[in-house]
């Protein structure tokens, strides 16, 4: 009791009293304390805003200490403003003495901080770090779009491999029955017509062991070579066998096909002929038409039996299958 008696005790002879005496010093001394109060009051509530909008702030609790002993200086100078007239010396030193403590506390902490605060990497160091980092994305996004391009080239070259037949380039079985489907399907639903030619060479394996494998395979490119010329951009050429191969002609009936087929046969053994370095080939060919009913099973079969009954009359000849 007696205790806040004297805290409220104002009574005490108040130390800047000789003040009032002068005027002009009064007013320096409570006007400068009166701008020190304002902007130790102001001070910490910036701080405290900084520490609030700024979550990844380091040492925030630092921060915060730091607003706390402002605003206990700021506190000492308002009761230093009011013991010019009053004397309430009680709650000027409980203020200074709660002052000296948050001091202690900031001072001790501060020197605690310094060296890490110290090691933190400067403004400068940090814009090189940006500069390197930036440079390290560019690469990587320089690196990502080479490997993007070399994917879609090997998916390009893989869709090819899977579609081409590697020694003459030609479409592959499965490719070229893949596309044979199509066609008898499109034909169907066009009401166009569709015919196809199953070419064998003749007397391969003689052609192999007179003159050796690779001779063979010369050959094969050969004849790939020598068929491709006389078809149209919309015709299909696959190599479906080892010496046997599969025109596909969309939009031709069976007697355009015939005449087709024979300018084939001719045109092969004639290039065979000008040409010594390449082994002496013909080709017995089978030529049929797509009809109603017809599936692939249906039409590759009456242009095998075809090719056989060429095989049969001879070899180097052009048959018709009938319908
Ligand atoms: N060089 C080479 N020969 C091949 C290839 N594929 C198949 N052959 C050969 O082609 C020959 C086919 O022989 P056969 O099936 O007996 O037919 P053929 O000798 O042509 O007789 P016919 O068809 O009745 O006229 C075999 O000797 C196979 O080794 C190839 O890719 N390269």
């Amino acid at each position: 009791m007696e205790f806040i008696n004297n805290l409220l005790d104002g009574d005490f002879m108040p130390h800047g009293h000789c003040l009032l005496w002068r005027t002009d010093l009064l007013i320096l001394h409570v006007g400068g304390d009166t701008l020190t109060f304002i902007a130790y009051m102001l001070i910490p509530v910036a701080l405290v805003r900084l520490v609030k909008a700024r979550d990844d702030l380091r040492f925030d609790w630092m921060f915060l200490l730091f607003a706390g002993f402002i605003f206990f200086c700021g506190a000492t100078h308002i009761l230093g403003i009011i013991n010019v007239w009053h004397g309430y010396y009680y709650i000027h030193g409980i203020i200074k003495s709660m002052t000296g403590i948050i001091s202690m506390l900031t001072a001790i902490s501060l020197w605690y901080l310094l060296p890490e605060a110290i090691s933190l990497p400067s403004k400068r160091i940090m814009s090189a770090k940006i500069v390197e980092l930036m440079r390290a994305e560019q690469k990587l996004a320089d690196a990502n779009q080479h490997l993007e391009a070399e994917v879609q080239k090997r998916t390009a070259q893989l869709e090819k491999m899977a579609t081409t037949d590697e020694l003459t380039a030609l479409l592959n079985r499965r490719e070229t029955m893949r596309l044979l489907e199509l066609e008898i399907a499109r034909a169907e639903r066009q009401g166009s017509v569709l015919s196809i030619m199953m070419l064998d060479l003749d007397d391969f394996k003689a052609v192999n062991d007179n003159h050796g494998h690779q001779a063979g395979d010369r050959a094969l490119i050969s004849a790939a070579e020598s068929f491709k010329q006389l078809l149209r951009k919309t015709d299909f050429i696959g190599r479906v066998g080892g010496e046997e191969f599969l025109v596909i002609l969309p939009d031709t009936d069976i007697n355009n096909a015939c005449e087709l087929a024979e300018r084939v046969r001719q045109a092969l053994q004639q290039h065979t002929t000008d040409n010594p370095s390449i082994p002496a080939c013909t080709t017995s060919i089978g030529v049929a038409e797509c009809s109603a009913g017809d599936n692939l099973h249906s039409l590759i079969q009456r242009a095998d039996e075809t090719l056989y009954r060429a095989k049969s009359n001879g070899r180097n000849c052009v048959c018709l299958a009938t319908s």
